[in-house]
């Protein structure tokens, strides 16, 4: 659903929309005598904004990091689907990409981030006397066949290089609207535009998939409005599909196409947010099985009220 048009996609699944882009199949996941993962099954489907809530050690970030492939499950696989589809070209030489199925569970890190699988984290990890460009910049070493160094040094063949991957930064920039930080060193930026910053270098990656770890994480009210805007303008302007943790209710239920809920290691609930608010077993999860589900939502948007206030 692209509305603005882009020189580059910064998506980087050709698969077509509706489609299932990650397969999570029966993956359990144990670190001695605790089960942070407990036969979870799930499909995240290509386009979509899907959401992963859960109370305080159910097992989120635990998923995040086997899909990311920090984490190797004992039990289960990981699969993500490619191709399918047309992978436009800035060039004009848009081509048929063919199906292709990568089993992530089995994959290091640095090849799942190779596959387009792109994370931001719970904390800032960015470069903080880089300034926001430079930082951009880094997200795109994935793709460079030259040395950051050689092209930050504007040296020999590494220069056409450069301009390349700047125009897709710039588009970026222009995307999430950091155009006024651009040179500035990021650990000088309000913690707001850190976070928008690390979302952006995620993005310069051109994901298959984009899983963010609460990126409103310790944000005011307005801080996280705007955050949830450029999540959906990256989805819907972007076409990229998003994965995100997140423990503001309200931002779950209003960004989502789709919600799993896990509750010590086990998926509890999957559907939209409208079925998920309606189930009674997140209803027990959250608060005991005496609440109705809107005033699950209601408590948990007080919650986060009460910590910013
Ligand atoms: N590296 C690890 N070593 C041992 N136990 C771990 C490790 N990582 C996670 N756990 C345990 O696995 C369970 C799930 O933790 P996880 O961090 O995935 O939950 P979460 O839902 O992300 O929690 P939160 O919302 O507090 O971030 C917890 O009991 C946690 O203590």
């Amino acid at each position: 659903m692209l509305t603005r048009a882009y020189q580059h996609s910064l998506n980087g699944s050709s698969r077509p929309q509706g489609r299932p882009l990650l397969e999570v199949d029966d993956v359990s996941l144990r670190f001695g005598g605790v089960k942070a993962l407990t036969d979870v099954s799930f499909t995240i489907t290509q386009g979509h904004v899907h959401a992963i809530i859960g109370p305080n050690g159910a097992g989120k970030s635990s998923l995040l990091n086997c899909i990311s492939g920090i984490y190797h499950p004992q039990e289960g696989q990981i699969r993500l689907h490619t191709g399918g589809g047309v992978q436009a070209d800035p060039a004009g030489d848009d081509r048929e990409v063919p199906e292709g199925q990568h089993l992530l569970t089995q994959l290091p890190p640095h090849k799942v981030a190779r596959l387009g699988v792109a994370r931001s984290f719970q904390n800032i990890e960015l470069f903080s006397h880089l300034s926001v460009l430079e930082n951009l910049m880094l997200g795109r070493h994935i793709h460079m066949k030259h040395s950051v160094l050689a092209s930050m040094l504007w040296f020999g063949p590494a220069r056409n290089q450069e301009i390349e991957h700047r125009h897709l930064v710039e588009e970026v920039i222009d995307l999430l609207q950091l155009q006024a930080f651009r040179n500035q060193p990021v650990g000088s930026l309000a913690y707001g535009i850190q976070k928008r910053v690390e979302l952006g270098r995620a993005l310069c990656i051109q994901p298959t998939l984009l899983l963010l770890d609460e990126p409103m994480a310790g944000m005011n009210a307005e801080e996280k409005e705007d955050m949830a805007r450029y999540v959906l303008d990256v989805h819907e302007l972007a076409g990229v599909s998003v994965v995100l943790i997140e423990h503001d209710m309200n931002v779950v239920m209003d960004i989502s196409d789709r919600v799993s809920v896990l509750d010590f290691g086990r998926l509890i609930a999957d559907g939209t947010p409208e079925e998920v608010k309606a189930d009674p077993a997140v209803v027990e999860a959250y608060l005991g099985a005496d609440h109705s589900a809107a005033a699950v939502v209601e408590q948990a948007a007080r919650d986060q009220e009460a910590v910013h206030d």
